[in-house]
C-alpha cells in the first residue's frame, strides 16, 4: 500500500517526481544511519553531531538555503519530505527541522553578509547545528512577557538571562536567543541575538529528563554577561517580534506535516498488527469494532492529508495564512493523539512496551499539542481571524 497517497488509488498532486525521487534517497538515508540507531539514542538522549554531517554530506540538510551558502535552492517540498520521513520512521530526536526550516532560515533572511558567509555553509553541512531559544522558566505562551535581556556596550552586546525547554539545546553550536532590547516597549522591544557554542558566560544546563522525544536533546541554556559583537542582531534592532510571527506559519506546518505522517506510518503498522494477531480464534482485526475504528482512523488521516497536502500547496505559493497554519497545527497534532491512543489500544499489552513503536509514537506525539504554540494558543489565532 502507498501510504504515501491522500486518498486511495490517488497520487499527491502536491509533490513532484522529483520530490518523490528526492524521498527515496532520504528514506534511504534514515534506513540505513538512523533507524538502528535510534533506540540507542533515545537511551542516550540525544543523537551524535556526526549524523549531523553525515546528513549535511547528503544534502539533507537546509534544502532550502540558497546555492551561493552551500544549500540546493529547493522549494519547500523538499523540507517536507524530509520532515515526512521523520514522522513515518518515528525519528523524533532528529532535529533536522528545527535546524533547516525555522531556525537558519532567520540567519539567512536576516544575517550581515559576513555572518552569513562564515555560517551558512557551516550550517548546510551539519558542521553547526542551530537552535531557537524563546521559552524561559517564567514563560513560553506569552512571548512578549520574556525576560532575558540585551544591552549595548559600545560594539558589543551583553546578554543575560535563563531560558528553558530548548531543542538541540545539548548539540548546538549557535543558538538564536529572544532578549529584550527595550524593556518598555513590550513585542516592540523584541530582537534576535545569534550565540556561539563557547562564548563566556553562555553555559548550557541540563539535558532535560521528558516522557517522550527521549533522543532529541532539550535543555536549559543560561547566559551570564555574555558579550557578543553587534553584528550577532538579526534584522534590526526591537524588530525581532514581527520576524517571529512572520516565520511561525512554517514552524506550525512542519509540525502538522510530521503529524500526518506520523499518523499513515502507524495506522498502517496497527492494520497489520490486527491482522496478524490472534485472540478468542480469530484475528484482532476480524473483530467488527476493531475493523471500524481502523476504519475511521483511516477516514480521518485520509481527511487530514488532503487539508496538509492543501496546506502545503498553498505554502509553496506563499499564500498559507497565519490561522491557517494554526488550523493545521491544532487538527492534525489533536487527531495525532487520538488516533495513536487507539492504534496503541489496539496493540494491547505490546503497545505499552518500548519495544514497539506505537507507545514510543505514542508518547512522543504529546509535546505536538503544547510546543510550536500549544492548541489553545492555535485556538486564539484562529479566533481573532473569525
Ligand atoms: C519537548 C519540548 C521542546 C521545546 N522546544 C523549544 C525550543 O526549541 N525553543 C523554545 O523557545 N521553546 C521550546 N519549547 C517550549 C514550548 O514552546 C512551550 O512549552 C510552549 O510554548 C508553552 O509554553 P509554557 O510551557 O510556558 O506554557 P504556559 O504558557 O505556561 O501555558 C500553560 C497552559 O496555559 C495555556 N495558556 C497559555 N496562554 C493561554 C491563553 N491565552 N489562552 C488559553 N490558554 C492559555 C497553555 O495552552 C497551557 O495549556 C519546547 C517545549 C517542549 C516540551
Amino acid at each position: 500500500m502507498d501510504t504515501n497517497a491522500p486518498l486511495p488509488g490517488a497520487a499527491r498532486t502536491v509533490l513532484t517526481a522529483e520530490h518523490e525521487i528526492f524521498r527515496t534517497q532520504v528514506r534511504r538515508f534514515f534506513d540505513r544511519e538512523i533507524v538502528p540507531f535510534h533506540r540507542d539514542w533515545e537511551r542516550a538522549g540525544i543523537v551524535p553531531r556526526e549524523l549531523w554531517r553525515k546528513a549535511g554530506a547528503e544534502g539533507l540538510l537546509c534544502p532550502m538555503m540558497a546555492e551561493e551558502w552551500g544549500g540546493a535552492g529547493a522549494d519547500f517540498g523538499y523540507s517536507a519530505v524530509i520532515t515526512e520521513e521523520i514522522g513515518r520512521a518515528n525519528a523524533t530526536g532528529v532535529g533536522f527541522p528545527l535546524h533547516s526550516d525555522i531556525v537558519v532560515p532567520y540567519i539567512e533572511e536576516f544575517a550581515t553578509p559576513a555572518r552569513k558567509r562564515e555560517w551558512l555553509p557551516r550550517m548546510a553541512a551539519g558542521e553547526i547545528i542551530t537552535a531557537i531559544a524563546m521559552t524561559e522558566p517564567g514563560m513560553g505562551s506569552d512571548l512578549k512577557a520574556v525576560k532575558t535581556h540585551a544591552r549595548r556596550d559600545g560594539s558589543d552586546w551583553i546578554i543575560n538571562g535563563a531560558k528553558t525547554f530548548i531543542s538541540n539545546g545539548q548539540n548546538c553550536g549557535l543558538v538564536i536567543v529572544v532578549c529584550k532590547t527595550d524593556p518598555g516597549a513590550g513585542r516592540k522591544g523584541i530582537s534576535l541575538i545569534c550565540v556561539e557554542e563557547g562564548t563566556k558566560g553562555f553555559v548550557k544546563g541540563r539535558n532535560l529528563e521528558k516522557i517522550g522525544l527521549h533522543a532529541a536533546d532539550t535543555s536549559e541554556l543560561f547566559f551570564e554577561d555574555v558579550r557578543v559583537p553587534a553584528e550577532n542582531l538579526l534584522g534590526e534592532e526591537n524588530a525581532g517580534f514581527s520576524y517571529l510571527i512572520r516565520n511561525l506559519p512554517q514552524e506550525r506546518l512542519v509540525i502538522a506535516i510530521r503529524a500526518a505522517a506520523s499518523m499513515e506510518a502507524m495506522l498502517q503498522k496497527t492494520i497489520e498488527y490486527a491482522k496478524d494477531r490472534r485472540a478468542f480464534g480469530q484475528t484482532v482485526f476480524d473483530f467488527q469494532h476493531n475493523r471500524f475504528k481502523l476504519a475511521e482512523l483511516k477516514a480521518q488521516a485520509t481527511m487530514f492529508r488532503v487539508f496538509v497536502d492543501h496546506c502545503l500547496a498553498s505554502h509553496m505559493q506563499g499564500g498559507l495564512s497565519i490561522e491557517t497554519a494554526a488550523m493545521a497545527k491544532l487538527l492534525g497534532t489533536e487527531m495525532q493523539n487520538r488516533l495513536l491512543d487507539d492504534c496503541l489500544q489496539m496493540h494491547g499489552g505490546n503497545g505499552y512496551m518500548a519495544d514497539y513503536e506505537i507507545g514510543r509514537a505514542w508518547a512522543d506525539a504529546r509535546v505536538g499539542r503544547i510546543y510550536g504554540g500549544s492548541s489553545e494558543i492555535m485556538k486564539e489565532i484562529i479566533a481573532r481571524a473569525l
